[in-house]
């Protein structure tokens, strides 16, 4: 199974006479508040944008970064937010310890407790993209601003998570609607990858989705699955010590788009998302990469994009490039020195927060 990128979603823009800006990322920072046992136990800068970016800048790969924050911002970034002064920004409150929520998710129960602007489609350059990724966490993508990002870049990834949350009127615990009755479907035969974890998963036809993009199911610690047309296949993850899961499913993104930028196949830039995903777990907030990692890895992008172009018999072998990556990845920060950590959502007694 080779499962390379489709093709180009462009039609009317050629011929080009300036060149593709790289990535275009679409989502608002936000404020995370975790929450445990009634205590708040960490405040982090989040948002999909906020870890996607952490990993492509991490990884040098140039983006540009569209979101929005209110007044009360409080965290220095990469990349500036615009600012409605009007408006707090948007804050997630993380439980851990409410068991299963609605949707069956025993990991966390999310609350969308205050809301920013939405992102509208001229808040967006009108610059041509290769990869644009709509990653909203709170509703601010909207039908209008996703059919801009499909104008303006060849490929577009979209996390689900952008398309189908919607939010309790009185204490806005996320809920899920199907992807039918988004308000998005007639969009997605224009998307390239749709990314969905596995509890998100059961919210569309993966059977009907697959004819349309590429759609990737994240699973945790069992790694993700990647279904196209009639092929599918499953990456396999990387051992991690889970701290905290947030921000997981979005480094996996990150790591995706950077293994496609450098023209890995799917499935090798699906495990370089493992990659990103599984580091990601070991920290609260945003991870920190440990440069040596970092470097190792690029080193094994090369060698393995080197190693396809001589025989495309690789392209089907992973466990080569899994092998490789693994002690790269070992490299990085002990997870040890983390000072506290949250275990697959339910505290130990001398692990918890
Ligand atoms: N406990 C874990 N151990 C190793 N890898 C993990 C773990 N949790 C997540 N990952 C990696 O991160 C990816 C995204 O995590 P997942 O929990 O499925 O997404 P989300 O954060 O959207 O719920 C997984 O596909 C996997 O590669
Ligand atoms: O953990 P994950 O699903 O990848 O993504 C998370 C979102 O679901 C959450 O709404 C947001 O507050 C976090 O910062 C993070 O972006």
């Amino acid at each position: 199974m080779t499962l390379n990128p489709p093709p180009s979603q462009q039609t009317s823009h050629s011929p080009r006479r300036i060149p593709n800006r790289r990535v275009l990322i679409v989502g608002n920072y936000c404020h995370d508040v975790l929450i445990q046992n009634g205590s708040v136990v960490a405040e982090t800068l989040g948002g999909a944008a906020s870890f996607i970016s952490n990993v492509l800048d991490s990884s040098s790969v140039s983006c540009d970064l569209v979101s929005k924050v209110g007044h009360d911002f409080r965290y220095e970034v990469t990349h500036s937010p615009i600012v409605a002064p009007e408006k707090e920004t948007t804050v997630f409150e993380a439980y851990f310890d409410l068991g299963i929520d609605g949707i069956g998710h025993a990991d966390r129960v999310l609350k969308r407790v205050s809301a920013c602007d939405p992102i509208l489609p001229s808040d967006i350059p009108d610059s041509r993209f290769d990869f644009g990724m709509a990653v909203g966490v709170g509703g601010e993508i909207l039908p209008e601003t996703l059919e801009k990002m499909v104008e303006i870049c060849d490929v577009v990834a979209v996390d689900i998570q952008a398309l189908i949350r919607v939010f309790d009127p009185v204490d806005g615990a996320v809920k899920l609607v199907d992807l039918k009755e988004s308000g998005f479907y007639h969009i997605l035969h224009r998307i390239g990858f749709l990314k969905a974890s596995s509890d998100e998963a059961l919210f569309m036809d993966v059977e009907q989705m697959k004819h349309l993009c590429c759609v990737v199911v994240t699973n945790g610690e069992k790694g993700c699955r990647i279904y196209h047309k009639d092929d599918e296949m499953t990456v396999p993850p990387f051992l991690a010590k889970q701290v905290d899961p947030t921000g997981a499913g979005d480094s996996f993104l990150g790591g995706l788009i950077v293994g496609l930028v450098e023209g890995l196949t799917v499935p090798d830039a699906a495990l370089l998302g493992n990659l990103f995903g599984s580091i990601t777990v070991e920290h609260i907030g945003q991870p920190k990469f440990d440069l040596m990692m970092l470097q190792k890895v690029k080193d094994e992008v090369q060698r393995r994009k080197k190693q396809c172009n001589i025989s495309s018999s690789h392209n089907n072998d992973h466990n080569e490039f899994h092998e490789r990556l693994s002690p790269a990845r070992f490299s990085c920060v002990d997870s040890q020195l983390q000072p506290k950590l949250l275990v697959n959502g339910h505290s130990c007694d001398d692990r918890s927060l």
